[in-house]
């Protein structure tokens, strides 16, 4: 069978990401939180814009304050006052200072700041009670950023921080990729809404609202389908109407080998490029992935821990990756402290759900109470992680090293 980590290599392998050109969007400052840069900014700044106090204090020549003391001041004639958004009038000369405040230019003359509690003001006299160092508290033109240079690439999230420096460098309008469209649907005869009353046999629909959930979460459109019966007229039209109308499509249910199980023969039929069925994990393993040539399939399995584990395995960096997101899009594996045994029949690689939980400051991996059992959705509530076991390994004991996945 398939091990999960050449299924990824498949499904990345065909992951074409949003196109700069064609994929674009104008955002502003207000609604680019979270959006992907996608062209790279260059400002015609530089930052500082220009030499500037990092100190309330005095703007002076460090040559007439170099030898200053307690007991032998510098006294110096202060012959303005710089408040931050004013322009200087003077040029300092010997003997002379400048009142100056934090964030105001730095008078010409002048070449280094000193701290307000380091002197005595009387009048315009300045006494300065200690020798500074050369150029100290001036923040200088170009020291964090020159003009023309790269400020920000393309393919990155618009974090806060990233979102203070487009305000700073004056760029209101911002190209970012358009979001991804993801459409979910459900499938199976036995399947209900939340609202509907359950007759004997059925069972709610709760896949497609945690696959909603978890794709908006990273940025995406999502366009529920609803619950598709298992009949295959109707999941033809689903999936043809899918395909056609968005990025990504995700079904849950129908794809293992029962009978009503028609998911696989039916992108078959539409022309699909089926790449594998199955994959050698637990939970998780009727996990089908299809391309068409404008949209990626993935036939999740029903249960609902497989289909949310898959999900987070597979569906949740392939997102990342077609979003435009061009560095760190992959899945991040953590090694951590096992609190408790961990056990798998060491045919699969194995997902285990639980928490990971800081243990004077190191995080240790506690499995989940009760039945670990894929169609067991209950105690999937609050987990953070999932611990995996390579094929092969049967047991992790308390204390051992694991591999996790975080997941919330
Ligand atoms: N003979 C075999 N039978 C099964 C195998 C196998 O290898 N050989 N694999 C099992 C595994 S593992 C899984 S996982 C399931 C996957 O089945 P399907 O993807 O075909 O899903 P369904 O048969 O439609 O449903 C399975 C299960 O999940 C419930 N379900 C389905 N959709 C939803 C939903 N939207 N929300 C909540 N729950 C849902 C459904 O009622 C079933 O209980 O196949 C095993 N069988
Ligand atoms: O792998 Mo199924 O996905 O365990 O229940
Ligand atoms: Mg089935």
């Amino acid at each position: 069978m398939l091990s999960v980590k050449d299924a990824e290599t498949i499904i990345f392998n065909h992951v074409q990401p949003l196109n700069q050109e064609h994929d674009l969007e104008v955002v502003d400052l207000l609604t680019a939180f979270h959006r992907i840069l996608a062209t790279p900014v260059i400002s015609s700044l530089d930052f500082p814009h220009w030499d500037n106090s990092a100190m309330d204090g005095f703007a002076v020549r460090y040559e007439d304050v170099q030898n200053s003391t307690s007991e032998n001041p510098t006294i110096l004639e202060v012959v303005e006052e710089i408040p931050a958004g004013y322009q200087p009038q003077n040029t300092i000369k010997p003997g002379q200072a400048a009142r100056i405040f934090t964030g105001a230019i730095i008078p010409k003359g002048a070449d280094t700041v000193v701290m307000q509690e380091k002197t005595n003001l009387e009048k315009n006299w300045v006494s300065i009670f200690s020798a500074p160092q050369p150029q100290e508290f001036v923040r200088h033109q170009g020291d964090f950023y020159q003009a023309g240079k790269e400020l920000l690439p393309a393919g990155i999230p618009l974090n806060a921080a990233e979102i203070a420096i487009l305000a700073a460098a004056q760029l209101a309008e911002i190209s970012v990729f358009r979001r991804l469209r993801v459409a979910i649907f459900s499938s199976g005869d036995e399947l209900v809404t939340p609202e509907q009353t359950l007759k004997p046999g059925q069972i709610v629909d709760s896949n497609q609202y945690a696959l909603a959930a978890l794709v908006r979460d990273l940025g995406a459109e999502v366009l529920t389908l609803g619950i598709i019966k298992d009949n295959p007229s109707a999941l033809t039209e689903t999936i043809n109407y899918a395909i056609n109308n968005s990025d990504i499509v995700i079904s849950s249910g129908g794809v293992s080998v029962g009978d009503y199980d028609y998911i696989d023969n039916i992108l078959a039929s539409l022309g699909a490029e089926i790449h594998f069925r199955a994959v050698q994990m637990r939970p998780g393993k009727p996990l089908t992935f299809a391309t068409f040539p404008n949209s990626l399939y993935f036939g999740l399995p029903g249960n609902p821990v497989s289909a949310l584990v898959t999900f987070w395995r597979f569906v949740k960096p392939t997102i990342k990756k077609l979003s435009g997101i061009n560095r760190g899009w992959e899945s991040k594996f953590i090694k951590v402290k096992s609190h408790c045994e961990l056990k798998s029949n060491g045919k699969m690689e194995t997902y285990i759900w639980g928490n990971l939980k800081l243990n004077n400051g190191i995080y240790e991996f506690k499995q989940t109470s009760g039945n670990l059992n894929s169609g067991n959705l209950i105690n999937l509530s609050q987990t953070n992680a999932l611990a995996i076991l390579p094929v092969g390994k049967t047991l992790i004991s308390p204390g051992e090293e694991t591999l996790v996945l975080r997941i919330g």
